[in-house]
């Protein structure tokens, strides 16, 4: 089975545009079961508002408290994954909603509890689910929570969720999907990028924010089973005449994978 993992980033989630659930309906009619994981920075940040708490994060992962995780799963499972199962089937994509953690399918673990409160790390994924809903061809869409072992829920970066879940299922692509072209450079996109490249445009100051967890997400899943990943937008065609648009990431200066 031809496996994609597409990341749907918060930045994007409530603006996808037509041109986006074509390119998905091409890459099926090509043959590409379709797993989505999802994001919501910008819905929690709006809902943390109303309650007037005040967003942290280190290291570009949000300080959870209990009362945060409430807000966090409020978001992510009440809205931003109603908001898009509700378009996927709106354009005739049979999609099944789950919370990360539903049916354990996203195990994780304490990042830093001290620190970070409730903020985990993907320990392992449950693929049989996925895979059951793949074969009879729905496409599941998963907030990025998971539980622990104890059966406490945990706020995961949804790029490292989904970077977890291509991992998992030995993906044939991975991508992740943006209010960006992909990695850009003076506004110019890069179509390439090799993992020393990257690690150079971080540290130039290049690549910050928000685009940091993707790309290092991106380098860490290559070569671990996944066969391509990128970085595209959700505003126009990512796919289009069989070609892919957006950043490219290899392992190596010149080696074609
Ligand atoms: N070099 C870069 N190229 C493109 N975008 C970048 C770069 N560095 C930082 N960014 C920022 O990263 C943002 C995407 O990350 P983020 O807002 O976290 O998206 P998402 O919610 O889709 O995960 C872009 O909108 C841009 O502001
Ligand atoms: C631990 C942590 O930071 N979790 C993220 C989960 C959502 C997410 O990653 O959404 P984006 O894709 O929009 O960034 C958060 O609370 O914002």
């Amino acid at each position: 089975m031809d496996i994609l993992v597409i990341k749907c980033g918060g930045s994007i989630i409530n603006e996808l545009s037509e041109f986006f659930f074509h390119s998905i309906k091409q890459l099926q009619n090509r043959g590409y079961h379709i797993v989505f994981v999802h994001g919501g920075g910008p819905d929690i940040n709006s809902m943390m508002e109303k309650f007037e708490i005040e967003p942290i994060f280190e290291g570009g992962l949000r300080k959870t408290t209990s009362e945060v995780l409430g807000i966090v799963e409020l978001m992510l499972a009440g809205r931003s994954n109603r908001s898009l199962v509700h378009k996927l089937e709106a354009h005739g994509i049979k999609a099944v909603g789950l919370n990360g953690s539903d049916g354990g399918i996203l195990t994780g673990e304490y990042i830093d509890e001290q620190k970070l409160g409730a903020v985990g790390e993907i320990q392992q994924v449950n693929t049989e689910l996925l895979g059951l809903l793949l074969e009879k061809g729905y496409c599941p869409v998963l907030t990025p929570i998971s539980i622990t072992g104890a059966g406490t829920k945990l706020n995961v970066n949804a790029d490292m969720a989904a970077g977890s879940v291509a991992k998992a299922l030995c993906a044939d692509m991975c991508l992740f999907v943006t209010d960006v072209k992909g990695v850009l450079k003076d506004e110019q996109i890069i179509e390439r990028l090799t993992e020393a490249e990257t690690l150079g445009l971080i540290s130039d100051g290049s690549i910050h924010g928000g685009m940091i967890p993707k790309v290092n997400t991106a380098l860490s899943v290559l070569n671990k089973g996944v066969g391509e990943v990128m970085i595209v937008s959700g505003k126009g065609h990512f796919y289009e005449a069989g070609q892919f648009i957006g950043t490219k990431f290899f392992q190596e200066e010149g080696v074609i994978q």
